[in-house]
């Protein structure tokens, strides 16, 4: 490698010029590159914090201590190694007690002192998670099976099931293809989600998955549940930890008779008719940490599950769907089953759709009872119906309302994901927001704002609204060419993160068929 750099200087202006390449291949050839100079520990941390994960896991610093710590005067010359971040990781962990502030304080600053204003940069990204995306967590598990000589499916099983880059890195060059293999699913160590499609209709659907299973699509929360004997643990869909909120979920879990179970289920309110409650009603549980009893009494939560990963020591993640919802069917109560339904026709596909609406839910999703379970994967086995269209696009600046909405941010300007990096400005809309909303949004977005202009304040890109829309126009006014008509806020969706909001080809394709139908 490059003597006169240092290992960390290396990796940041190697994380730069991935970011630059357009070609995957190019992209995967880099890092591989760098990875096959590297050695030993330094291996799998590199691999590590390109994919923008610390191995400690979270070291708990926020956004105004990154700006701090970014504002120190950088060094000219890097000298800084991998072991050396990895060492005021591990310390940073260890600190406990009285005056642990003040030495995790000055454990970053002796960090971000030695680091030159590129390293800095990369340093706050890291620590703030801002550098973990799915797409760039790809590439370099692929990277580190070119650099292995190792069949990137079986890296990327292994990722998928430990979550863990440094440790599947450690493995792929110490014990090769057979470590990999025995890479098992972990308890209390929550894998990615699988993901839905959506499909234009339920026409389009059944085209798709011609003999597919139907089931309610919720308008909840998506909830992935552990239990090794009697101890349960509630992941939310970002993998975070929400057990203490929804105590619903481990009674009913806890006293089941098998010893473990990986679950993946939605959770709502139900109303006593048993309607569900608005999605921002059942959000007012689904993450709250204080006052659970007096909210829970007001606000029961119920919970649907429709997948099973793992039971009783067996894991299914690659049994056909048919087959986990067989062992969901035999464990768990028929009243935390989700309403589901293989049609033996297109009426009677219809019949359970307008059954769905009827009771007040989104939609229906279809599924192939042939596919496994693809965690982090969006393929066509899940394909998502609902009436209207909607995308979940990124908040990059709000403007202060005027008249009775004066102290609140209101209309919103908002983007798609571009693929390429960035995102792509579609239009803006303040309809649609509740007094409640507005003060959700204005205190949000005014901890994400990085610049003032006149009424607009510009913001990390980070807060994903789900969008209400009627249709989609052409527009030279903004950077994609097309911008949205009758936009309206449907929700807030803190929830997801801006690298899983809609990109702008999944608009694009909404729009060439918007063309095609009215054609
Ligand atoms: N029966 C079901 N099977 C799978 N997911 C369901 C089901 N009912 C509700 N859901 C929810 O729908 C989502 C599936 O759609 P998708 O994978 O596209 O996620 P999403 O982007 O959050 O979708 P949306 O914004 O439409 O809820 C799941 O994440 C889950 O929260």
């Amino acid at each position: 490698m490059d003597t006169s750099m240092s290992t960390l200087e290396t990796l940041v202006r190697l994380s730069g010029e991935v970011a630059a390449r357009s070609s995957r291949r190019d992209k995967i050839g880099l890092i591989a590159d760098l990875l096959g100079r590297l050695d030993g520990h330094e291996t799998e941390l590199a691999a590590s914090y390109l994919a923008g994960a610390i191995p400690q896991g979270r070291v708990g610093v926020g956004p105004a201590q990154v700006d701090a710590l970014r504002g120190l005067v950088p060094v000219e010359q890097g000298r800084l190694t991998l072991d050396d971040l990895d060492r005021t990781f591990a310390a940073l962990l260890a600190v406990k007690g009285v005056g642990a502030q003040t030495q995790r304080r000055v454990l970053l600053h002796g960090l971000f002192e030695q680091a030159t204003r590129d390293e800095q940069g990369f340093l706050g990204r890291l620590m703030l998670g801002e550098l973990r995306q799915g797409a760039v967590e790809g590439l370099v598990m692929e990277a580190v099976a070119r650099a292995a000589g190792l069949d990137p499916e079986l890296v990327r099983r292994a990722l998928m099931l430990s979550g863990d880059p440094a440790r599947v890195t450690r493995t792929a060059f110490d014990t090769g293809a057979a470590g990999l293999r025995a890479i098992g699913l972990e308890l209390f160590r929550p894998i990615l989600p699988m993901l839905a499609q959506p499909a234009e209709d339920l026409d389009d659907a059944l085209a798709c998955l011609p003999a597919p299973d139907l089931e309610f699509k919720l308008d909840g929360a998506r909830v992935q549940v552990h239990k090794r004997g009697e101890e349960v643990r509630v992941y939310s869909r970002q993998g975070h930890e929400v057990t203490a909120a929804v105590p619903e979920i481990p009674e009913l879990i806890a006293p089941l008779p098998v010893a473990d179970l990986v679950l993946d289920g939605e959770v709502l309110a139900l109303r006593a008719d048993g309607r569900p409650h608005p999605f921002q009603t059942s959000m007012r549980r689904f993450g709250r940490r204080l006052d659970i009893a007096r909210l829970r009494a007001e606000l029961p939560l119920s919970a649907f599950f429709f997948d099973c990963i793992q039971c009783d020591g067996t894991l299914l993640i690659d049994a056909p769907a048919r087959e986990r919802f067989g062992a969901l069917a035999e464990v768990l109560p028929e009243r935390a089953l989700i309403p589901r339904l293989r049609p033996s026709d297109a009426a009677e596909a219809r019949v359970f759709l307008e059954r769905a609406l009827a009771a007040g839910h989104e939609g229906i999703m279809a599924k192939d009872p042939d596919a496994p379970y693809a965690a982090g994967a969006r393929g066509r086995q899940w394909l998502k119906i609902k009436p209207t269209h909607t995308l979940d696009l990124v908040v990059l600046a709000a403007e202060w309302g005027s008249g009775r909405r004066s102290r609140w941010l209101s209309n919103l300007h908002l983007g798609a994901r571009d693929p390429a990096g960035g995102f792509m400005m579609l239009g803006k809309t303040f309809k649609g927001l509740t007094d409640a909303m507005l003060n959700w949004q204005t205190e949000h977005l005014s901890a994400l704002a990085v610049a003032r202009e006149g009424q607009v304040v510009h913001v990390r890109p980070e807060l994903v609204v789900e969008i209400a829309f009627n249709e989609l126009q052409s527009s030279p006014r903004y950077p994609g060419g097309l911008a949205l008509r009758f936009a309206r806020v449907r929700r807030h969706r803190p929830d997801k993160n801006a690298d899983q909001a809609d990109d702008i080809a999944t608009v694009r394709a909404l729009f060439r068929r918007q063309i095609a139908d009215s054609s």
